[in-house]
């Protein structure tokens, strides 16, 4: 049975579509399908998790999201079979692994957990070489992928392999323990709420280091959490659960933003679809302008010259390395007398092409110039966006929805009619078709058409 799988038309998710990562990296990523899953603990009345079938694609980031108690985590857990399911089947790669030996089952499912859960007295590098070792690679093969590793995760494999998980940040022992999870190289990875216990800026910078191991990895994520800003950051596509894991709707997060199935995932939702939007797009995707830029070794006198030229009332200063340093206005050159460095504001804030448009957003609305500079990978100035081309993005991006959302409406009445008259003169063929996205099976990829 092999462990991997390329990437089918069925089991395609967006990861595995079109956009910025496709064809950048093979798909390592494996199905995974849940067929009538349940799960009663002892002694409990209700299923904590009833019936669930789902099929997740190869290389794609599904989250799951859902009130306290839905039975996320159970869900969850019994992918990897922390959790027995009392009923149903589960495949990974086609394979069914229901009753597989679990400690088996686990070499292909990496499985990173909130506060890292690392073992505190094994260093950095034993924790991250252990399921390794334990699978019998050699000792020089443990090391270089406990290095290997580190520097997918960003940190200094020499500054860090010998560290002990007590004198590193919260932040460092989530990363570690991502490090650990995908060290045997499995095809799926599991997370429970992985940066559910740090600090919401280094969260932050954790979703997106997650977005850009997952760029490279093409792994298949099961993600939980609480929090449905993150689920609309991190995922391709979303489940939203409700009690005892039914599912209210799996779908990609524009969709559920604008087009959630009913009352329950609309509530789920809140408030400001419109600004969760932001998180969904890039700054690389909208149109970065040209600013006009002098540098810190030009002459006073021409860039005050360019300045008194008129076409510009402001130029953005760069420094040696051509990074932004200065906005410089015509009044700051006047009193300047003879020197840059009374002149000018310093740039306060900059986002790189792989921000949200949140995060350039927040930065226009903090910097008083009323846009941002954008900066590549070593800081240098690329570009600017303004408030006008944000504006006018968020305002494309809520009207393509609207329109896709009409689009799903429109089909969803075609089949539907179509059914009904096939039902009419006795097509036997006709099945049922769902009034909404609501039900606990959904197979890969079609939830659009199930919206209301
Ligand atoms: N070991 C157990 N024995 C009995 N009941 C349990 C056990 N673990 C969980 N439950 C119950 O199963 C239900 C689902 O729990 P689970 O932890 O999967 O939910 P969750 O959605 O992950 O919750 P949270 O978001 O609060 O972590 C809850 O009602 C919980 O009380």
């Amino acid at each position: 049975m092999p462990e991997t799988q390329p990437p089918t038309a069925a089991a395609a998710g967006p990861a595995a579509d079109a956009g910025p990562a496709a064809g950048a990296a093979p798909v390592t990523g494996a199905t995974i399908q849940l067929e009538n899953l349940s799960k009663r603990y002892h002694g409990s009345a209700l299923p904590a998790v009833d019936s669930v079938n789902m099929e997740i694609g190869a290389g794609e980031l599904v989250v799951f999201v859902g009130p306290s108690g839905c039975g996320k985590s159970t869900l969850l857990k019994m992918i990897n079979r922390l959790i027995e399911p009392t009923s149903g089947r589960i495949r990974i790669g086609g394979e069914d692994v229901t009753r597989i030996d679990p400690v088996k089952l686990r070499r292909k499912v990496g499985y990173a957990i909130q506060a890292s859960g690392l073992f505190p007295h094994m260093t950095v590098g034993d924790n991250i070489g252990l399921v390794p070792k334990m699978i019998g690679w050699s000792k020089t093969k443990v090391k270089d992928r406990v290095e290997e590793m580190l520097d997918l995760v960003g940190l200094d494999p020499k500054e860090f392999h010998g560290r002990y998980p007590r004198q590193l940040s919260g932040g460092q022992q989530q990363r570690v323990g991502v490090a650990r999870a995908l060290a045997a190289d499995p095809p799926v990875l599991l997370m429970d709420e992985p940066f559910g216990a740090v600090d919401p800026i280094t969260r932050d910078h954790l979703q997106d280091e997650l977005i850009r191991l997952q760029r490279e990895l093409h792994k298949t994520i099961v993600f939980v959490t609480h929090d449905f800003d993150e689920a609309v950051k991190l995922g391709d596509r979303i489940v939203v659960l409700r009690e005892q894991s039914h599912i209210a709707q799996f779908d990609t997060p524009e969709a559920i933003l604008t087009n959630p199935s009913d009352d329950f995932v609309s509530g789920f939702v809140g408030a400001g679809a419109a600004l969760k939007r932001l998180n969904l797009t890039r700054v690389r995707d909208v149109g970065i302008a040209d600013f006009p830029t002098v540098s810190v070794d030009d002459p006073l006198q021409s860039i005050f010259d360019r300045l008194r030229a008129g076409t510009h009332s402001e130029l953005l200063l760069l420094d040696r390395k051509g990074r932004p340093y200065k906005w410089l206005r015509r009044g700051d050159l006047m009193r300047a007398k003879g020197s840059l460095a009374r002149a000018g504001t310093l740039v306060g804030d900059y986002v790189t092409r792989d921000a949200t448009l949140r995060d350039a957003l927040e930065a226009v609305l903090t910097d008083s110039s009323g846009r941002v500079a954008v900066t590549g990978r070593r800081g240098e100035y690329i570009g600017v966006v303004d408030m006008e081309t944000l504006m006018n993005s968020v305002h494309e991006l809520l009207e393509e929805d609207r329109l896709s959302a009409m689009e799903a409406q429109h089909e969803l009445e075609e089949t539907r009619a179509q059914q009904t008259h096939l039902a009419q003169e006795g097509g036997a063929a006709a099945g049922p078709v769902p009034e909404n996205g609501a039900g606990s099976s959904v197979a890969g990829g079609g939830g659009r058409l199930e919206g209301k």
